[in-house]
C-alpha cells in the first residue's frame, strides 16, 4: 500500500477493491459479484440496493468470511478491515473480528439467536468472547445493552428465551448483541424484511439513533427503496453482481441516470398517486449460470436498450462528481473511466 492509499484508509473503515467472487455449480465456477469497490466511513450509512439475486448478500458474505465452503470462493480483490486484507485471514483470526469490531445483524433473528439458551446467557457469550469481564459485569453489561435498545422489564427480559419474545423484540436483542463490543462497522442484512410496517419503522429508527450516537459506519443491504430513503448517506444500485450506479442518496433520488435504478424508483408507492397497480420491472435477474457476461446484463428488461447494448460491455464510469454509472447511454460523455 503506498502512501496516498494510507492517508484515503485512515478516513475509511471499509475499503472493498475489485471485489470478484464465485461459486462452483454443477463443476463450473461462476463470478456471483464482479469488481465491486466500495469505501464505507465513519458516521456514514451505505446502502446496497437491488432486487433479489443481485448479489447484495454475496457481498456481505464475502467481506465478513462467512461463505459456504468447497462452494463460494473470493477469486480477486481486496477487503481492507484496520488495515488489513480480510480476504487474506484464517477462520480463527475472523473470529476474533467478526462480532468484536464489526457486527453483524441479519433479517431473520431467529437463525441468529439459538433458541435454546435464554437472552443473557447469549448475549454475556458475546462479551465475554472478546472482553475481560467478570460474569457479574458481564450480565449487568448485557442489561445495559437490552435497555439501550429499548427492551422494556431488561432485568427480566435477560432471563427470558427468544421464543418468548415478538419479532421486534428479537430485531432488537440482535441489535443489542451486534453492539455489544463497540464494532467499528456494522452489517445489516435486510433487517426489517421479516417484520410488519410500524415495527419496520421503529427497527430502522433505533439502527440509526445508534450508529449516530456511536458514529458507526454502517453497511446496509436491502431491496427496499423506502428503507434506502430513510437510512442512507451513499447508495450503491447493483444489478447481476455489478455496481450500475453509485452515489449520495441525493444524487441517486433527485438525478438518477440508469434506467434499472429509474425503474426501481417508479416502482415506490407515492403517496400523491392514484395508481390501482404499482410499476415493477418486467423479467427477472439472470441466473448466475445464464448470466450474459458480453454487453449490458440489464439489456433485456431495458425500455431504451440498443442493439449495440447486447455487444459493448458498459464500464462504470463518473457521470458527475462522485456520481458513477454503467451504462452506454453515458458511456460517451464520461468525464473519465473509473472502472472496469
Ligand atoms: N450458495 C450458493 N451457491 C450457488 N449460487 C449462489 C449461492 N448463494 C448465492 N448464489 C447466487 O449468487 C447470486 C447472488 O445472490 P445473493 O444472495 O447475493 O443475492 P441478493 O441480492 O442478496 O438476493 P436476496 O435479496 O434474495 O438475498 C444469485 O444468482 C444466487 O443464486
Amino acid at each position: 500500500m503506498n502512501q496516498r492509499e494510507n492517508n484515503l484508509t485512515a478516513s475509511t473503515v471499509l475499503k472493498v477493491k475489485k471485489l470478484n467472487t464465485g461459486f462452483l455449480i454443477g463443476g463450473k465456477f461462476y463470478n456471483a459479484i464482479e469488481d465491486i469497490s466500495l469505501d464505507v466511513t465513519p458516521g456514514k450509512v451505505i446502502c446496497i440496493v437491488g432486487e433479489s439475486g443481485c448479489g447484495k448478500s454475496v457481498l456481505a458474505l464475502s467481506i465478513m468470511n462467512l461463505l459456504p465452503k468447497g462452494i463460494g470462493k473470493v477469486v480477486g480483490g481486496e477487503i481492507i478491515f484496520n488495515g488489513q486484507d480480510l480476504t487474506k485471514l484464517s477462520q480463527e483470526e475472523m473470529n476474533d473480528i467478526r462480532g468484536k469490531d464489526i457486527g453483524m445483524i441479519f433479517q431473520e433473528p431467529m437463525t441468529s439467536l439459538n433458541p435454546v439458551f435464554s437472552i443473557g446467557f447469549q448475549l454475556e457469550e458475546a462479551l465475554l468472547n472478546h472482553f475481560d469481564l467478570s460474569k457479574d459485569e458481564a450480565r449487568k453489561r448485557s442489561i445495559q445493552l437490552l435497555k439501550q435498545v429499548g427492551i422494556p422489564r431488561a432485568e427480566k427480559v435477560i432471563d427470558e428465551y427468544p421464543h418468548q419474545l415478538s419479532g421486534g423484540m428479537r430485531q432488537r436483542v440482535m441489535i443489542a448483541m451486534a453492539i455489544a463490543c463497540n464494532p467499528k462497522l456494522l452489517i445489516v442484512d435486510e433487517p426489517t424484511t421479516a417484520l410488519d410496517v410500524t415495527i419496520q419503522a421503529q427497527i430502522l429508527e433505533l439502527i440509526k439513533d445508534i450508529q449516530q450516537k456511536m458514529d458507526m459506519a454502517v453497511l446496509l443491504i436491502t431491496h427496499d427503496l423506502g428503507v434506502v430513503a430513510e437510512m442512507a448517506d451513499e447508495v450503491v444500485v447493483m444489478y447481476a453482481g455489478q455496481i450500475v450506479e453509485q452515489g449520495s442518496v441525493e444524487l441517486i433520488f433527485n438525478t438518477p441516470k440508469h434506467p434499472y435504478l429509474k425503474l426501481l424508483l417508479q416502482s415506490i408507492p407515492k403517496l400523491d398517486e392514484d395508481r390501482e397497480r404499482l410499476d415493477s420491472i418486467k423479467g427477472i435477474v439472470p441466473s448466475l449460470v445464464n448470466l450474459p457476461r458480453t454487453g449490458c446484463r440489464f439489456v433485456d428488461r431495458c425500455p431504451v436498450a440498443k442493439e449495440e447494448c447486447t455487444q459493448i460491455t458498459p464500464v462504470l464510469g463518473e457521470v458527475d462528481t462522485n456520481h458513477t454509472v454503467r451504462c452506454l447511454l453515458y458511456q460517451e460523455s464520461y468525464p473519465k473511466k473509473t472502472g472496469v
